[in-house]
């Protein structure tokens, strides 16, 4: 067997950082925030095609994407043009215990998986501000993340992310690729209509 490749610098992974009860809290604040900005279908640029998970998010801004305009960050949801709901204190305790940027996240997006649902490898870099890192939370059946490096392409290393997890991507790690490649769906009842919730609190604006 080949053996994975090294994490790259910067990623931490924090198992079982959040206990049941406080991710049964995080999932309350998932239904509050959904009922202000509910889920939409989210579609690549261009070609229009449904990304597999559907999305809304928490902040001032929130990362949005459709045919027409692609990948950016809107202070309004785009289906209803209302405000997105605030982040929870949770969140933002955590941002500030597990990274040491001085200031606060504008955005939690808040990505849905139901059956099926994965995501091809990506880069997080439709922020201005770079040097703050990405902070994400798993909610509800395990999943299977991949994170590889800063090339297209690279060799990636698989890690599964179970309910309460934590990862953070600082430094190098912050723009290096990674992606979800299969959610084992079933697993949990955390999330009420079944599935894995992730949260993931990102810097837009330099500071
Ligand atoms: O679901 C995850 O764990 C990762 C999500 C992600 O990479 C993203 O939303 O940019
Ligand atoms: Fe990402």
């Amino acid at each position: 067997m080949t053996p994975q490749p090294p994490f790259p610098q910067g990623f931490a992974h924090y198992p079982l950082y959040f206990d049941p009860a406080q991710q049964a809290a995080l999932i309350d604040a998932v239904k509050a925030g959904v009922s202000q900005a509910p889920f939409y279908q989210p579609t690549m640029p261009r070609t229009g095609a449904p990304l597999s998970v559907v999305m809304s998010n928490f902040g001032s801004l929130g990362w949005v994407t459709d045919k027409e305009k692609g990948y950016r960050y809107e202070a309004v949801h785009p289906k209803t043009g209302m405000p997105w709901a605030a982040l929870p204190d949770a969140l933002l305790t955590l941002w500030h215990k597990v990274t040491d940027c001085p200031v606060a996240p504008e955005a939690c997006l808040i990505n849905w998986y139901r059956a099926g649902a994965k995501m091809g490898m990506h880069v997080d870099n439709d922020e201005k501000e770079v040097r703050a890192p990405v902070v994400s939370v798993s909610l509800g059946d395990p999943a299977t993340f991949r994170i590889g490096g800063p090339k297209r392409g690279g060799r990636a290393r698989s890690v599964k992310l179970q309910s309460g997890d934590v990862v953070v991507l600082a430094g190098e790690a912050r723009l290096c690729h990674h992606g979800v490649s299969k959610i084992d769906y079933g697993q949990s009842a955390l999330v009420p209509r079944g599935g894995r919730i992730n949260l993931t609190m990102r810097r837009v604006n330099p500071y």
